[in-house]
């Protein structure tokens, strides 16, 4: 599930950041949004920072890696604006998302994959599956 489509068809947006060119995330209602599904399980979720997710809905936590010069030329051919650019850049050499996911969560849940090339993002999937494959087995008695 991807949070970004949430937030255009459901709103949950609360104005828009002209600097950095994006709506701003209702976080709040984010979270109550997707409390039913959560509880559930079995729902991956795909955002750009998790400190505002309850701890309770994850049992792993995942933080994918590049490279700065890799992801330097992946964010110029988005088009993102000078600011926004450096900044992303800034934050993945402090490694501030890996920070906020241990900060947020028991640091045994949470891995960092690096996702350079095309070849790390079937290697991702491939760990991602043998994972739940486990967890299942764990969790079936
Ligand atoms: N592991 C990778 N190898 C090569 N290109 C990638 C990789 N991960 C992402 N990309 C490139 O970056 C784009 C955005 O990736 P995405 O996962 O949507 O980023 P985000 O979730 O940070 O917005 C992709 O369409 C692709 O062009």
């Amino acid at each position: 599930m991807l949070l970004p489509n949430i937030l255009l068809t459901g709103q949950l947006y609360d104005g828009y950041d002209e600097e950095y060119d994006c709506p701003i995330l209702d976080e709040d209602r984010v979270v109550d949004e997707l409390e039913n599904q959560m509880s559930e399980g079995g729902v991956i979720v795909d955002y750009h920072g998790c400190d505002f997710f309850p701890e309770r809905w994850f049992h792993i936590v995942f933080v994918l890696r590049a490279d700065n010069s890799v992801l330097y030329k992946r964010l110029e051919t988005r088009g993102y604006n000078e600011k926004k650019l450096k900044d992303n850049i800034q934050c993945e050499i402090f490694q501030v998302l890996y920070e906020e996911a241990l900060a947020s969560y028991k640091e045994e849940i949470v891995h960092q994959l690096p996702s350079n090339k095309p070849e790390d993002l079937e290697d991702n999937i491939n760990q991602i599956l043998k994972w739940i494959e486990q967890w299942i087995k764990d969790h079936s008695s």
